[in-house]
């Protein structure tokens, strides 16, 4: 079995897989997990062959809500489920046993041109890997302790780590680069944007490829990945143009507690022992970045990092006398709702720009593209409806609409076969720009990559 874990900023989520066939026995997550106080939720599914048969299993975490304790609990809810499910009685191995490869989304890989491979005994790269923390600190540190967590829980399994950053190589240097004179001392990595979310992007576009019919090397799609980390990708010809995240996922867009991107000089006003070291769960941070990656965004501004509160908030009217959010928490919702618009648009309006306008020698759109559509995904981007249709408003000029039932069918459908409806067409019939929503799958681009390296 192949069993593949993506450690996000505010989750745990997780697939098994059958090995030969990746067919998926068991999926789940554990969300809410280290934010702000909040009870994770576990939830864990069991998928049979026969499509018919699903199991769900909720449960709250209250007492161990850190992130190690809550991957500790999701590792023993695999082990019951897999002996409960797809191990003979007679088989005398461990449930953790059958376990024979292990795929890691791996936010920052620096300079790693291509995935690598872990194995007892040959740990040392994790401590370079642990070391990124400082440009992931939402991330690459907890990943690493997971990928220690299971070197020593599930020995019989190949560790490998597939990064997000990896997606990013094709990103020109005019684009990657910042203008500054060479840093005083030299850094650990150069200094430049490597870009995130890179496996939700490689899933996006594989899904769109199958969805329009085309290559891959010939879609262009912006895509929006929107969740407790969010940013913006122009993928043109198949590759990443550009994105919104850069030298860390702090750039670009707010997310459930990152600002995103602010003037660089207002840190130093607003923290004045901003370069002073912050004592920052394993990972080397200043105060500064602390604060931007911790205290900022959704949280700072409506004092909850859900954007799914957030969203019923701001559009809700208030009903004289009856309970529900008071009339500051529907305005500091409202804010927040209007300036992630402001910020998304910030994004999307200059990667149209980027994949349709002209070449450098001035001529428009020389190679003829068009644009595939502009894509939604990530726990907002797929949930989040109301956003949806509120930013799509925006989107009239390019003769492109949102058609209000499509948008709210989006999470209820099933395709041929049965299964969860991966790509959604939200825009009206005839629309010259068209808008999807795709299920992003991170879990399962992890699989398909570990696999592929036939690692035994
Ligand atoms: N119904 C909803 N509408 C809008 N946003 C939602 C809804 N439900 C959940 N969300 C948002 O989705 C976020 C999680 O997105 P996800 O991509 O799964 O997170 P992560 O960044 O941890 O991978 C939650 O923090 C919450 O803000
Ligand atoms: C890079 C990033 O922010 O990832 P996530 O949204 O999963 O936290
Ligand atoms: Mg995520």
């Amino acid at each position: 079995m192949l069993l593949a874990l993506n450690c996000g900023s505010s989750s745990i989520k997780f697939k098994l897989f059958q090995l030969s066939d990746l067919f998926v026995l068991i999926s789940g997550s554990a969300t809410r997990v280290d934010v702000g106080g909040q009870t994770p939720v576990l939830k864990v599914v069991v998928h049979h062959r026969d499509a018919r048969h699903e199991e769900c299993e909720r449960e709250e975490e209250k007492e161990h809500t850190e992130y190690d304790a809550v991957f500790q609990r999701v590792i023993e809810h695999i082990e019951t489920s897999v002996s409960k499910h797809f191990q003979s009685s007679s088989d005398g191995s461990r449930p953790r046993d059958v376990i024979k490869i292990v795929a890691h989304r791996i936010v920052h890989g620096g300079t790693e041109t291509q995935p690598m491979a872990i194995w007892p005994g040959h740990e040392q790269s994790l401590t370079k890997l642990d070391k990124l923390g400082q440009f992931a600190p939402l991330h690459n540190h907890r990943a690493v302790e997971v990928v220690k967590s299971c070197l020593q829980h599930l020995p019989e399994s190949r560790q490998v780590l597939l990064f997000d950053t990896l997606f990013h190589q094709t990103i020109q240097p005019h684009i990657y680069t910042y203008p500054l004179t060479a840093p005083e001392s030299a850094p650990f990595i150069p200094l430049r944007k490597y870009g995130a979310h890179g496996l939700s992007y490689a899933s996006v576009l594989s899904s769109m490829s199958s969805y329009l019919g085309k290559p891959a090397s010939h879609i262009n799609i912006i895509v929006a990945h929107l969740g407790s980390g969010a940013s913006v990708c122009a993928i043109r010809d198949g590759k990443s143009l550009d994105t919104s995240m850069g030298l860390t996922p702090l750039d670009g867009l707010p997310g459930g507690t990152r600002s995103g991107s602010v003037d660089p000089a207002l840190i130093f006003h607003h923290t004045k022992d901003a370069a002073n070291d912050a004592d920052f769960k394993g990972t080397n941070l200043s105060k500064g970045e602390m604060v931007l990656n911790k205290e900022g965004g959704f949280q700072a501004l409506s004092g909850t990092s859900d954007f799914g509160v957030i969203s019923s908030r701001a559009t809700s009217s208030r009903v004289a006398g009856s309970e529900g959010p008071s009339q500051a928490e529907r305005d500091a919702a409202k804010l927040t709702y209007d300036l992630f618009i402001d910020r998304i648009l910030n994004y999307i309006g200059a990667y149209v720009f980027k994949i349709l306008g002209g070449s450098p020698s001035g001529s428009p759109n020389p190679e003829g593209r068009s644009l595939d559509g502009i894509v939604f995904s990530g726990g907002i981007g797929e949930k989040g409806w109301q956003l949806r249709q509120d930013l799509g408003a925006y989107f009239a000029w390019l003769g492109c609409w949102v058609d209000n039932a499509r948008n709210e069918a989006v999470g209820t459908e099933k395709d041929e076969n049965g299964k969860e409806k991966v790509v959604y067409e939200i825009s009206k019939e005839g629309s010259k720009v068209k808008l999807f929503v795709c299920m992003t799958d991170e879990e399962t681009q992890c699989a398909i990559t570990a696999k592929e390296l036939k690692i035994d």
